[in-house]
């Protein structure tokens, strides 16, 4: 299927969840999060959910990692050019919602892409492959682009694959993982 036909199709699904399905939900997902091989790193980069899109809660991943003594890595969007600032979470940061209402450090430490060795990707849907579709501004198209090829791409999504994804760009960088509240994909030598 086509990407904009997939991105409101999928859309629509998620709208559909009550608040409690969503907690629920994104509590299987940080639960089988546990059981993918990305524990031994030290910077992992984690999105702040917006709260009224129903999107998967990070909240109990963000205290899986800071229960770890991960460094937690956090962006800021930069709508003028779709490109993400990454800043260190710590106790002193300030964080604010931005216009969409997603939770943004104001400043702080900033941390180069090169350094941050896990990304959990936020999804609309994704395919057996390991393609992946988001809002479709590319911000995460840009930002995986910079990070290293060892960079861990792990998304996360309440649904199950698609069988393909059309169109997929060149500046697509496929998933090497995806976790869904049933199903643990691995993409790896594919
Ligand atoms: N929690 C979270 N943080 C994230 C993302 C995300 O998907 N989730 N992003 C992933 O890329 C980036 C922000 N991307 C965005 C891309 C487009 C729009 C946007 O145009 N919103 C419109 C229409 C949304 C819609 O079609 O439903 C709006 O809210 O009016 C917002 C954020 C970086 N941070
Ligand atoms: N590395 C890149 N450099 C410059 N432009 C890019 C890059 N990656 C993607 N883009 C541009 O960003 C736009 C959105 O890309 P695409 O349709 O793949 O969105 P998406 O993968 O759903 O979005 P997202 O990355 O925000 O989740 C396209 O116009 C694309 O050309």
């Amino acid at each position: 299927m086509k990407k904009n036909e997939l991105r409101l199709r999928y859309k629509k699904l998620r709208e559909d969840f009550s608040s409690e399905e969503i907690e629920d939900k994104s509590l299987e997902i940080a639960n089988n999060l546990l059981k993918i091989p990305i524990w031994e790193y030290t910077y992992y980069h984690l999105f702040l959910s917006i709260a009224n899109k129903r999107e998967v809660n990070t909240e109990t991943i963000l205290h899986i990692l800071q229960g770890k003594d991960k460094n937690v890595v956090v962006s800021k969007s930069d709508f003028e050019n779709f490109r993400m600032v990454n800043y260190l979470l710590t106790d002193s940061t300030v964080l604010k919602q931005n216009e969409y209402g997603i939770p943004e450090p104001v400043d702080g430490i900033e941390i180069p892409p090169q350094n941050i060795e896990v990304v959990f990707i936020p999804l609309l849907a994704f395919d057996e492959k390991g393609n992946r579709i988001g809002y479709g501004k590319g911000f995460y198209d840009r930002f995986l682009d910079s990070c290293t090829g060892e960079t861990v791409k792990v998304g996360l999504s309440f649904f199950e694959a698609e069988p393909i994804i059309s169109e997929v760009s060149e500046n697509d960088i496929p998933l090497d993982y995806c976790v869904t509240p049933g199903k643990i994909y691995s993409f790896k030598n594919l």
